[in-house]
């Protein structure tokens, strides 16, 4: 409570000392104290020689609040200045039988004198002490303020972020989940509830567990690989859903570290691309597929007959390609329909596949013909024309099965037996890398050799 007082006065006095010298020219801040101490002390001798009468030794109450008053106003010197100015005056002036300066009367008063002195000088140096400690009590607390200040910054900015970060978790369509080092589960955005329900429920649960089987173990390396090297990666895989659906989804990694720059979480965003790859489909099917038969198109078989020389060049195994055209398919039209003439040519197409591997290619050319490329046949020419030869022969005993297609012809709806498709076949192998668009023509014209020769036959291209 005492100090409180003390302490409200002297801010009180403090504020009217800033106050004061606010009012003077800056070069006088110095010197404004000291007059200060002037003004105080003639202030006190006033008050001491009009009151208090002259031999009462009431210095203290007149003189001392002067010193104190002048060393908070004007700091440490105008405190002994004024200390100074009391003492001459008080002792030498005022106080009897000392109205002059000599050395009975300097003896004399020598203690008290030197007491007067003492006190001041201590009254000063408390004062300008508590000046000191104020300033650097006030110095700490301006910097303590500011750094709440910039904490309390920091704090709305980062609660602002999470607030920006949540709100857009939660409202976008994209999938954001944020996962430990080990890949589980610690927070996933609402979006998730679409796909596994509950998205909260979600929460320390395995993120590979609804991976498609085939894509987790690669997935999991990315994962790793991505922690490993500090670098958010990309990466496409298929969810598979509660309900057994599949759904593609495409993933950007990004990195969470600590202070310290290691990685402590990985933050997952992907979107689901399912509607996106089923266009890209449908573009490369058309691009590349025929959409009658769905075999390759002429643009497809010529990567994969590009494919096939490259790889034989490199394995020396032979390869071989099979133009097929079919034998008197135009009175099938002609006579049914072109539907039954349809079903017939995606019969065919079946069938001509059914009778070669999977690295071969069978693809329609156009109209009734097709081609078939045949990849990894023998090292050696003879044997090659021979396994060549064989799968002709299983081609043309596949067509010659009797077909059963339905026929609209002229408004009736029939179902119509076809027997005897035949097909002429004309073969090429190749070993040495010969161009595409020259074995494509050999094949071709051996067809034509083959059709010349009496239809439904097989002709080699002898080189
Ligand atoms: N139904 C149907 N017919 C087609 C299609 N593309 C071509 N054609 C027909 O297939 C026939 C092919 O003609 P050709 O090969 O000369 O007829 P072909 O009777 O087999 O004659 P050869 O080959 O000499 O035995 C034409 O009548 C075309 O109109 C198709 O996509 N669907």
């Amino acid at each position: 409570m005492g100090i409180g007082i003390f302490d409200f006065s002297y801010r009180t006095i403090e504020r009217f000392a800033n106050r004061y010298r606010s009012l003077m020219p800056r070069t006088y801040h110095r010197y404004g104290g000291h007059l200060v101490a002037v003004a105080l002390v003639s202030l006190a001798l006033l008050v001491r020689f009009e009151i208090a009468p002259l031999d009462a030794g009431l210095q203290y109450l007149t003189f001392f609040p002067a010193v104190a008053l002048a060393a908070i106003i004007g700091g440490f010197a105008s405190g002994i200045i004024a200390t100074l100015l009391g003492l001459i005056l008080a002792t030498y002036l005022f106080v009897p039988p000392y109205y002059s300066f000599t050395l009975e009367g300097w003896q004399s008063s020598l203690w008290s004198n030197l007491v007067f002195l003492m006190d001041g000088f201590i009254v000063s140096v408390s004062i300008e002490a508590m000046h000191l400690y104020r300033q650097k009590y006030e110095d700490n607390l301006d910097e303590l303020t500011q750094q709440i200040t910039r904490r309390d910054l920091a704090d709305k900015a980062l609660a602002e972020q999470e607030e920006f970060f949540r709100l857009m978790a939660e409202n976008v369509e994209d999938f954001i989940a944020v996962l430990d080092l080990q890949g589980r589960r610690l927070y996933n955005s609402p979006s998730y509830s679409r796909f596994f329900g509950n998205a909260d429920a979600m929460k320390g649960t395995d993120s590979f567990a609804e991976i498609h089987p085939d894509d987790r173990e690669r997935v999991k390396q990315v994962f790793s690989e991505s922690v490993k090297l500090g670098v958010g990666l990309r990466t496409e895989y298929r969810f598979v859903l509660p309900d057994g659906s599949i759904r593609d989804m495409e993933s950007s990694g990004g990195l969470i570290r600590n202070s310290k720059g290691e990685t402590v979480r990985v933050v997952v965003v992907s979107h689901d691309v399912t509607d996106r790859k089923m266009v890209e489909q449908k573009i490369n099917r058309l691009a590349f597929y025929d959409s009658l038969t769905q075999l390759p198109n002429r643009r497809l078989l010529d990567d994969r007959l590009e494919q096939a020389i490259a790889a034989s060049k490199r394995s020396g195994q032979y390869g071989a390609v099979m133009f097929l055209d079919l034998d008197n398919f135009k009175p099938l039209n002609d006579n049914y329909g072109h539907r039954a003439g349809d079903l017939l040519l995606i019969e065919v197409a079946k069938r001509i596949t059914s009778c070669v591997r999977e690295v071969d290619t069978v693809a329609r050319f156009g109209g009734d013909e097709f081609v078939v490329v045949l990849s990894e046949l023998a090292g050696n020419e003879s044997e090659s024309a021979a396994e060549a030869r064989t799968i002709a022969k299983k081609i043309h005993a596949a067509l010659a099965e009797p077909y059963w297609l339905s026929s609209n012809f002229k408004g009736t709806t029939q179902l119509i037996t076809h027997n005897n498709v035949g097909a002429s076949i004309g073969v090429v192998l190749f070993n040495h890398g010969d161009s595409a668009e020259n074995i494509l023509k050999r094949a071709d014209k051996s067809m034509y050799q083959a059709k010349a020769a009496g239809r439904n036959q097989i002709h080699f291209h002898v080189t």
